[in-house]
C-alpha cells in the first residue's frame, strides 16, 4: 500500500461515535495520509469550506439527520471529493441508495484496518486518475509531436524555450495566429520539472471578467445565482503546475489586479469565500496582440504586462521558416492516414512545390488542416497538387512570366520552387541546367 503518500491523501472523517474517529484516523494516519475529522454534518460542511479533501468516509446515521441530505450537501460543496458511506450492516440498503446518490463506495461497520485503508487508497487512487492521465496526455504529445525545427530562427527561439523552461520565470509567447504558441507553452511545460504535474490552460477571450473569475479561483456554493456547486478553479488544478493564459490581450481588463496579485504573491481567494489561499504555479501567456500598444491605450496593465514577459519568445511565421514546411507536412500526413486509413504516403513534386511556395497566412494550423483534408481525398499513393485546394493562391502567390518582376526575383522563386521539387542538390542542379556548385552558391546568394 506504498502509493498511500505518492498520490497524496487528504480525507475527512464525519461520524458521531467519538471511538470511531480515533480508530479510523489513527489507521489512516499511520499511513501518511492527512486526516481530519467532524463529528456531525454542521463540522463537517465548515471543515469542507475551509480545507480541501480529496476523500471522505461518512457515517449515513448522524443524529436526526437525513444522511443523504448531508451526502447531497457535501457533494454541492466539494464536487470532486470522493464519498465513502461508512454503514452499519442492518441499513445496506440506504448505503445501496447513497451510492445512487453519488457516493463512491461503501464500507460496512464493524471494518477491520485493512478494509479501511484498503477503501481509502482505492478511491485516493481513482481521485488521482484525471489528473495522472492530464499528464499523460502531455507526455504522449510530447513524444508524438517532439517540437522541433529546421530553421535557424525558429532554432533560436526553441534553445532560449529550452533555456528557461526549467526557471519559474514566466514566458510570455508572441506570434500570429496559428503559428504554435500553444504547442510551444506545452513543449515548455514538458521540458521543466513540473511537467509531471497539470499543465492547465485558460482561453481568455471566452470568458466575461466575472466568469474568469470563478473559473480562474474558483467560486464556493452560494456564490452567485447558478453557482450550485463549489469549484476548484483552474489555479488551484495547476497547483505544483503550469497554467497557460491563451490569448492574455483579451484578459478582462477589471480582472487584471487579481491576475497580477496572484502572480505577484501566489494567494487568490476563491469567489464568494474570504478564505486566502495559495498555489504554486507557472505562468505562461501568449497572445497574437500587441500588448505594448494596449498598454500605451490603456486596455492593457502594464505592470502585469512586465510580470508575464519576463522572457518573451516570438514564434516567426511559416513563411518565414519555409523549412520547416516539409517536415511538419510529413508529420501531419503521417498522422491522418494512419487516423483515417487512407492511402496517401507522400507527396509528388507539383504538390512540394506548392507547399512550399504557398504562404499560409494560417501558419501551422492551416498546413495542418490543408494536409488533414488532402489526406482524406487523396485517393492514391501521392498527393497531388490538386488535392491541396491550395490551387488558386498558389497560383497567384507564385511570380508568373511576363510579370513585372526582376530576372533576380524571377530566378530566386524558380530555383525555390525546383529546390523544394527535387530529392537532392544534384537533381536540382541537373533540372536547372547549372552544376551543384553554381546551386550551392545561388541558394546562399538568395538565402534559400
Ligand atoms: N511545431 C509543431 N508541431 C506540430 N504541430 C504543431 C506545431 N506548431 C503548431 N502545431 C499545430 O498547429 C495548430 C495550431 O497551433 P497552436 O494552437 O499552438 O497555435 P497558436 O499560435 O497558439 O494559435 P492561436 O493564436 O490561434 O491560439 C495546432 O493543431 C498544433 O497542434
Amino acid at each position: 500500500m506504498e502509493q498511500s503518500t505518492d498520490i497524496g491523501g487528504r480525507i475527512l472523517l464525519v461520524d458521531d461515535e467519538a471511538a470511531i474517529l480515533r480508530t479510523f484516523r489513527y489507521c489512516l494516519e499511520d499511513r501518511g495520509y492527512s486526516v481530519a475529522t467532524a463529528a456531525s454534518s454542521a463540522q463537517a460542511e465548515a471543515i469542507l469550506q475551509r480545507q480541501v479533501f480529496d476523500l471522505c468516509f461518512l457515517d449515513l446515521r448522524l443524529g436526526d439527520e437525513s444522511g443523504l441530505d448531508v451526502l447531497q450537501q457535501m457533494r454541492g460543496i466539494a464536487p470532486w471529493m470522493r464519498v465513502v458511506i461508512v454503514t452499519a450492516h442492518s441499513a445496506v440498503d440506504t448505503a445501496v441508495d447513497a451510492i445512487q446518490a453519488g457516493a463512491a463506495d461503501y464500507l460496512v461497520k464493524p471494518c477491520s484496518p485493512e478494509q479501511l485503508r484498503l477503501a481509502a487508497a482505492k478511491q485516493l487512487e481513482v481521485r488521482q486518475m484525471a489528473a495522472r492521465l492530464e499528464a499523460l496526455e502531455g507526455e504522449i504529445r510530447k513524444r508524438n509531436d517532439a517540437i522541433g525545427s529546421n530553421s535557424p530562427a525558429m532554432m533560436g527561439v526553441l534553445e532560449t524555450a529550452r533555456q528557461f523552461a526549467d526557471t519559474d520565470a514566466n514566458i510570455l509567447i508572441l506570434g500570429e495566429s496559428g503559428t504554435g504558441k500553444g504547442e510551444l507553452a506545452h513543449a515548455i511545460h514538458g521540458w521543466s520539472r513540473r511537467s509531471k504535474k497539470a499543465f492547465v490552460t485558460i482561453n481568455c477571450p471566452s470568458l466575461s471578467a466575472d466568469l474568469m473569475e470563478s473559473e480562474l479561483f474558483g467560486h464556493s456554493r452560494g456564490a452567485f445565482t447558478g453557482a450550485t456547486e463549489s469549484t476548484l478553479g483552474r489555479v488551484s488544478q495547476a497547483d505544483g503546475g503550469t497554467l497557460f493564459l491563451d490569448e492574455i490581450g483579451d484578459f478582462p481588463l477589471a480582472l487584471q489586479p487579481k491576475l497580477l496579485r496572484f502572480i505577484q504573491d501566489k494567494e487568490y481567494e476563491r469567489v464568494g469565500d474570504p478564505v486566502t489561499r495559495r498555489a504554486d504555479v507557472r505562468i505562461l501567456a501568449a497572445t497574437n496582440l500587441n500588448l505594448e500598444e494596449m498598454v500605451r491605450e490603456g486596455r492593457f496593465r502594464e505592470d502585469l504586462l512586465y510580470r508575464l514577459n519576463v522572457i518573451t519568445l516570438t514564434i516567426p511565421p511559416l513563411r518565414e521558416r519555409p523549412e520547416d514546411v516539409r517536415d511538419l507536412a510529413e508529420r501531419f500526413l503521417a498522422h491522418f492516414v494512419k487516423n483515417y486509413g487512407r492511402p496517401a504516403r507522400g507527396f509528388g513534386a507539383g504538390a512540394t512545390a506548392a507547399l512550399r511556395t504557398y504562404r499560409w497566412p494560417g501558419n501551422v494550423r492551416e498546413l495542418r488542416n490543408v494536409i488533414e483534408r488532402a489526406s482524406i481525398i487523396c485517393p492514391q499513393a501521392m498527393i497531388e497538387v490538386s488535392h491541396l485546394g491550395l490551387g488558386e493562391q498558389v497560383a497567384s502567390n507564385a511570380p508568373r512570366v511576363g510579370e513585372a518582376l526582376s530576372l533576380e526575383e524571377l530566378e530566386k522563386a524558380h530555383i525555390a520552387g525546383v529546390l523544394a521539387a527535387s530529392e537532392t542538390l544534384e537533381q536540382a542542379a541537373r533540372i536547372l541546367g547549372i552544376d551543384a556548385s553554381t546551386l550551392y552558391r545561388k541558394r546562399k546568394q538568395y538565402g534559400l
